[in-house]
C-alpha cells in the first residue's frame, strides 16, 4: 500500500508529557472493556487503534477500502497508518487537557512500540491482559452477535490469533525486560480483572484520587 504520511505537530503532546499506558492482549481479551472502566475511574483518554482504523474505513476513503481488506484477513495494517492516526488523536486530546492516555491495541509488534516511543515518548507501563485462546475465541464469537465487525467470525479470529502469537506475543517479553510489563490474569469477571488493574494505576496517580472524568 502506498503510504501517505501526515505532517503532525507533536509539540503540544510532548510538552504535556502525560503518562501513557499501552494496553495489549489477544483479540477479545477485554482491552476495550477494561479501558472503559479505567476511563470512568481515572479520567484518562482512551484511544483504540482498532476504533481509529474502523473510523477511517467508515469515512469511505480509498485508504479505508484497503484497510478493511487487511482487517478481514486478520493481519496488521502498516505501522505508519496506525501511528499517524494515533498521533493525530493524541494531539487533539491533549489540547482538551488530557491527563494521560490508554493506547488500546497498540503496539501489536515490537517495532510499533519502539517507533512510538522514539517519536513521541516512552510508555509508563504496558498492561497485558492474559487470556487463554479458548476464552478469546468464545468472547469474540459472543461479541460477533452484536458487534457487526468484519473480523468477528471464526475464520478471521483464527488468523488474528496467529498474528497475535507471531507478532504481538514478543511485545510482552520486550517490555518485561524493560520492567514495564504488568501481566493481568484476565479470565475472571470484569470487576475481578479491574481490581487487578487499579493498584498499578494507583501507583502512578495515587490511590485516593478520583480524577474527574469530565476534566
Ligand atoms: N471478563 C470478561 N468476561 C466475559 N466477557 C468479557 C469480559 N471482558 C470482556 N468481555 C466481553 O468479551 C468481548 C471482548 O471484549 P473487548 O473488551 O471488546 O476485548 P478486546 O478489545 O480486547 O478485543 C466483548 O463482547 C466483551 O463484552
Ligand atoms: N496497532 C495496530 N497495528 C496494526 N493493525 C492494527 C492495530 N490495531 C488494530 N489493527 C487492525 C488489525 C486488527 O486485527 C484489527 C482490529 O483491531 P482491534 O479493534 O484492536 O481488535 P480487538 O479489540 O479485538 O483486539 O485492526
Ligand atoms: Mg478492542
Amino acid at each position: 500500500m502506498a503510504i501517505e504520511r501526515k505532517q503532525i505537530d507533536l509539540t503540544p503532546l510532548k510538552n504535556a508529557n502525560v503518562p501513557i499506558f499501552f494496553i495489549v492482549g489477544g483479540p477479545g481479551s477485554g482491552k476495550g472493556t477494561q479501558c472503559e472502566r479505567i476511563v470512568n475511574k481515572y479520567g484518562l483518554s482512551h484511544l483504540s487503534s482498532g476504533d481509529l482504523l474502523r473510523a477511517e474505513v467508515q469515512s469511505g476513503s480509498a485508504r479505508g477500502a484497503q484497510l478493511v481488506k487487511i482487517m478481514e484477513a486478520g493481519e496488521l495494517v502498516p505501522l505508519e497508518v496506525v501511528l499517524d492516526l494515533i498521533k493525530e488523536a493524541m494531539v487533539n486530546e491533549v489540547k482538551k487537557g488530557s491527563k494521560g492516555f490508554l493506547i488500546d491495541g497498540y503496539p501489536r509488534e515490537v517495532k510499533q512500540g519502539d517507533q512510538f516511543e522514539s517519536e513521541i515518548q516512552p510508555a509508563t507501563l504496558v498492561l497485558f491482559f492474559d487470556v487463554s485462546e479458548d476464552t478469546l475465541v468464545k468472547r469474540c464469537l459472543k461479541r460477533a452477535e452484536t458487534s457487526g465487525r468484519c473480523d468477528d467470525n471464526i475464520e478471521t479470529i483464527k488468523k488474528r490469533l496467529a498474528t497475535f502469537n507471531n507478532a504481538t506475543a514478543p511485545v510482552t517479553d520486550h517490555y518485561e525486560k524493560k520492567h514495564k510489563l504488568v501481566r493481568i490474569a484476565a479470565e475472571g469477571t470484569i470487576d475481578e480483572i479491574f481490581s487487578h488493574v487499579t493498584p498499578h494505576l494507583d501507583r502512578v496517580f495515587g490511590s485516593n484520587q478520583k480524577v474527574a472524568a469530565s476534566a
